[in-house]
């Protein structure tokens, strides 16, 4: 498990000469005047006539005040990504913050200062070049989100695409257009031309404001050139490059029209981003289901958000006065990104031929190791291995809870069903009147407030488009929301409960209506369109019902995998404990003959001590004979010389 990288970026004040700067926001400063932001290496606070306003203290990973550069930002906090990225390691940066804090020169830069992406992207080819052993097929895609429809901005006029999700490729975007590219130039006219896709728009806090959030994504492939040592692994990584629109208060971009639809959904895609990093942020056991459905954006960085991936946030912040309420905002949601934990781990393909020949590699490794004497070794892979074999464990249980769920929500609409499917017959059968049966409809099937039979009203059910891949949160008439209280949500960070957002129609509207007409119209409607109605609700929640025991399924098999891919993993280990104990026991044999060997040479080298002494002693009385003997000789031919 790792902690998600977080930092924080001001960017520079600006002067009253910016075109889009209103110089009456200068002049006020704010509620209480003199407040203004300190930053001490990583941590921040906010002071108030020099004097630390309590509670408004945040420490980071890293905090940058308005004169660093995208280089130095992209070197504390997106090149390790890149590398691991490179390695194998699904990785995400984005930048967040309050419209106009500076995301896009974060994320794109300028010709000066070049941004995030185009670094990263010329350092993916620097570092693939390096990896001289393995060989690299790199694709790129680039995708907008733009009022909660998905664009490719590759295809000009492309049609919205949706978002499916299978065991083999995990969430993804259908349709999508991936090109393969070989140089950092190729993706860097790619990216150009996405740019010119990508949706901005003029506001009051920024002339080039963007409106959507765009990622960009690489998909980095890559094997050993040796087939015969790698064990076949093809690793496949995908890195996300971020850039969210800006989170803005209508009252201060002073957005009308198609801004305002806009900047209505923005707010609301990462509203819901907060609360998918506050469930999260939270213990383990307290934290449940985390809503990653409710929003396309979030759905797409699943992985990302406490998933298989290394991702860094930087957040970025305005310094005037004026933003210091959405700066705190920004501070707080970064704060609870930085307790975010991931658990990235190297994506490979193995096919079973590659595996076994994998696995018997390791084991010829292990006992090559062993017999080294280097038994530690073992210790550790058979430690690794139960690592493992916990975040399968893990794994499993966020499969269990999802699962869990998915099982209440069939229940639920079961139970929908079943009622709706009563009602009808007793109208076919029993023969209910007109008013009976308006009523009986009101009972059963409107349990929650009167504004989901008010026609105008926003009926969008959570339990329901949170099961649907495919169905967008955010409603058609999105525009009668207080954005307002969205705003006020979005900033104090608190998590929102979307069914509370979804009422807040119902609050606005009454005046123009007298109190009881939303609910006497629908006795007016005929009863046969009534029935019709009743119908399709059933025919479409049987489909939600198909689609939910689909994805259980889906889940079901899931998680059965996981249990049998856990059960190999205890069998591998106690394989892996049966072995090094052999190994062991081998090893101790074998020490034990070295002994005896050793022993035995220590015999040998007395006898050969012994041996030794005994033969000088022996060549010593053998020389002096030699010498006597000579002398002898000699004297006897002395003798002979002397005679006649
Ligand atoms: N660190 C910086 N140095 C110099 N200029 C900056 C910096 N950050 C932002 N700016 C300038 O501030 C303006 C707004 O920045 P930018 O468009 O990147 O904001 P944004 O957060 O992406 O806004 P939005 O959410 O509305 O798209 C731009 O003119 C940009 O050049």
């Amino acid at each position: 498990m790792e902690k998600i990288s977080v930092a924080v970026r001001f960017r520079p004040p600006k002067s009253s000469a910016d075109p889009d700067v209103d110089s009456s926001s200068f002049s006020g400063g704010g509620a209480g005047g003199n407040r203004e932001w300190r930053i001490d290496d990583t941590r921040i606070s906010l002071l108030h006539r020099a004097v630390p306003v309590p509670g408004t203290s945040f420490a980071f990973d890293h905090v940058f005040d308005d004169t660093a550069t995208n280089g130095r930002i992209y070197g504390l906090l997106v090149r390790s990504l890149i590398r691991a990225a490179v390695d194998g390691f699904n990785g995400t940066a984005f930048a967040y913050g309050q419209t106009s804090s500076g995301k896009t020169f974060t994320m794109n830069g300028s010709t000066a200062d070049p941004g995030i992406i185009p670094l990263a992207i010329r350092d993916i080819f620097d570092t693939a070049a390096e990896a001289a052993d393995r060989e690299f097929l790199i694709r790129v895609s680039y995708m907008e989100i733009y009022n909660e429809e998905i664009n490719d901005l590759l295809t000009l006029g492309s049609e919205k695409l949706p978002i499916h999700e299978s065991l083999e490729r995990g969430v993804y975007v259908s349709g999508l257009r991936e090109e393969i590219v070989n140089n950092a130039e190729q993706v860097l006219e790619l990216l150009q031309r996405g740019e010119e896709n990508r949706h901005f728009g003029e506001t009051n806090m920024n002339v080039r404001s963007s409106r959507s959030h765009t990622i960009f994504r690489m998909v980095i492939e890559s094997s050993a050139k040796d087939q015969v040592n790698s064990g076949d692994a093809i690793r496949v990584s995908i890195l996300n490059l971020v850039d969210l629109a800006g989170s803005e208060r209508i009252a201060k971009t002073g957005a009308d029209g198609v801004r305002l639809k806009e900047g209505k959904h923005i707010n609301k895609s990462l509203m819901i981003l907060g609360n998918v990093i506050n469930k999260l942020s939270e213990n383990g056991k307290q934290r449940g289901h985390i809503p990653y459905r409710d929003s396309k954006l979030t759905r797409i960085l699943q992985s990302a958000l406490g998933g298989n991936a290394k991702t860094s946030i930087i957040c970025t912040a305005a310094p005037e006065e004026i933003h210091i309420e959405e700066t705190r905002g920004t501070l707080q949601f970064a704060s609870r990104a930085k307790c975010v934990s991931n658990c990235a781990q190297v994506n490979e393909i193995l096919t079973d031929a590659a595996l076994l020949k994998r696995q018997k590699l390791e084991i010829e490794e292990l006992r090559q190791k062993l017999q080294g004497s280097h038994s530690e070794v073992l210790e550790q892979l058979i430690l690794k291995q139960r690592n493992d074999m916990h975040k399968f464990e893990l794994e499993r249980d966020r499969l269990a809870m999802e699962l869990e769920e998915e099982r209440r929500l069939r229940e639920t609409l079961e139970h929908q069903l079943t009622e709706q499917q009563k009602m009808l017959e007793n109208h076919d059968n029993i023969g209910l009147s007109a008013e009976q049966f308006t009523d009986s409809i009101q009972l059963d099937s409107l349990k929650t407030p009167d504004s989901k039979r008010t026609p105008d009203g926003f009926v969008a059910s959570r339990s329901r488009y949170s099961n649907d891949v495919e169905f967008s949160p955010i409603p058609e008439n999105l525009g009668a929301v207080a954005d307002e209280d969205l705003w006020m949500q979005l900033n104090k960070g608190c998590i929102t409960d979307l069914d509370m957002l979804e009422m807040t129609p119902g609050f606005k509207c009454p005046p123009s209506l007298p109190k009881d007409t939303t609910a006497v119209a629908p006795l007016k409607e005929p009863i046969d369109v009534r029935c019709q109605r009743l119908e399709k609700d059933c025919i479409s929640d049987r489909q939600q019902l198909e689609d939910s025991k689909a994805s259980c399924a889906v889940l079901e098999k899931e998680r059965n995998q996981l249990i049998e891919e856990n059960s190999l993993l205890r069998q591998e280990l106690s394989r892996s404990k049966q072995e090094g104990n052999h190994l062991v026991s081998e090893k101790e044999e074998l020490l034990k003959e070295l002994e005896t060997e050793r022993y035995k040479m220590e015999q040998l080298k007395q006898d050969i001590r012994i041996f030794s002494q005994s033969f000088s002693q022996r060549q010593g009385q053998l020389t002096s004979l030699y010498t006597k003997s000579k002398a002898i000789v000699e004297n006897c031919k002395a003798s002979q010389v002397a005679l006649p």
